[in-house]
């Protein structure tokens, strides 16, 4: 990664205060300890350019941050998930951390109700190199799954699914 000067890390700091609301842990000083010395370091250099980029979007708050990020990209990679689903992309950085981490054949099924969103991120996503592991199809999940559902040969093609949207409804599906 390259080194920061510092006005870039002026600007992740800022941006770490308002990542810090959505973290388990409940001391902002350390969650941002933890960004600085572990987290940001080992951020493939495509997330950091689309959390910049989604950090100046007045939804921002919406994001995964990037020790999520980093915990997604750790258990596709422990159990070799190839073929996942994401449920809420909106600029895509969980989905550009699942593809990275994801095989050069893997797959992501995206779904969200706004491709505008998902618009955002693709030039990132794009450059990367991982856009061909995406499937993005707009609009609600809740119908995409059911027709997933009633076909029987899906059974046990989906290795991983990351629900980040109408998880009270969409948890019903879980099975
Ligand atoms: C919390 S954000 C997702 C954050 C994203 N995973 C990331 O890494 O930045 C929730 C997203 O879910 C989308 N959404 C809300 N309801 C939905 C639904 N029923 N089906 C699909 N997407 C939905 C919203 O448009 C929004 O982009």
């Amino acid at each position: 990664m390259a080194a920061n000067n510092g006005e870039d890390q002026q600007n992740q700091l800022s941006g770490h205060k308002e990542l810090a609301h959505k973290s388990l842990l409940q001391s902002d000083a350390l969650y941002q300890y933890i960004l600085e010395t572990s987290v940001f370091p080992r951020e493939h250099e495509s997330l950091k350019e689309l959390r910049e980029m989604t950090e100046k979007h007045p939804w921002n708050l919406m994001a995964t941050p990037p020790d999520e990020g980093q915990l997604l990209r750790m258990l596709i990679k422990l159990i070799n998930a190839k073929n996942t689903i994401e449920i809420g992309v909106f600029t895509g950085y969980s989905l550009l951390s699942t593809a990275l981490a994801l095989p050069e054949d893997g797959k992501i099924l995206a779904l969200d109700v706004s491709r505008e969103y998902y618009e955002l991120g693709l030039p990132i996503i794009e450059k990367a190199g991982v856009a061909h592991k995406i499937d993005f199809r707009e609009g609600p999940a809740l119908p995409v799954l059911d027709e997933l559902l009633e076909d029987e040969s899906n059974k046990g093609t989906f290795d991983f699914v990351f629900v980040d949207a109408d998880k009270d409804e969409l948890s019903q599906k879980g099975d």
